[in-house]
């Protein structure tokens, strides 16, 4: 049983009419930490990735992050690893407050085109906790061991 069952948060989506029949955002498997997204291109129309080139891809749903939470849009490895395939932004952050489509920024960084089809899952999204800090100016900081060092200070 998943003791998690009923903490689970409820993601409200709205489909829009390019998204009417692609399947729904899904978990693959039972313990998948991404729902994997589709693409709502033009069924006749599939849209071509040049090499070297990045394209906005549809998925043809809006969708109601719980507040509280963000989704973040991940590339799919399979993807990256046959065709190098990858999200440019990647985490992609979709706010709690956003009501626009939601829209995956994918470049091709292999060596050839690639078509993305109507359906194609092309990216995963996790839904991940978020805290918001207050801000706060101060004059000076804490002394720490570790200081100003950076950037591999502690060797390889
Ligand atoms: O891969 C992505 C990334 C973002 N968005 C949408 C949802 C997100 O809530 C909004 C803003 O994203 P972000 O804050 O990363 O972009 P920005 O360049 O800072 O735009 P803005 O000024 O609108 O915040 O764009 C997507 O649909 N896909
Ligand atoms: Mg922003």
């Amino acid at each position: 049983m998943n003791i998690h069952a009923n903490a689970r948060p409820t993601l409200n989506l709205l489909r829009l009419p390019h998204g009417q029949d692609i399947e729904l955002p899904a978990y693959e498997t039972k313990g998948a930490a991404g729902m994997d997204l589709r693409a709502a291109v033009d069924d006749g129309a599939p849209m071509v990735l040049e090499s070297g080139k990045r394209a906005l891809v549809p998925t043809g749903l809006i969708f109601e992050i719980p507040e509280g939470f963000e989704g973040q849009i991940r590339p799919r490895s399979g993807l990256a690893f046959k065709n190098g395939i990858t999200c440019l932004n990647t985490p992609g952050t979709i706010d709690s407050d956003y009501r626009g489509e939601v829209k995956v920024l994918l470049v091709n960084l292999g060596d050839e085109p690639f078509e993305i089809t109507r359906g194609m899952r092309i990216a995963q999204m996790v839904i991940a906790p978020v805290t918001q800090a207050r801000v706060a100016e101060i004059s000076e900081t804490s002394t720490t061991a570790r200081g100003a060092g950076g950037f591999g200070s502690t060797g390889v």
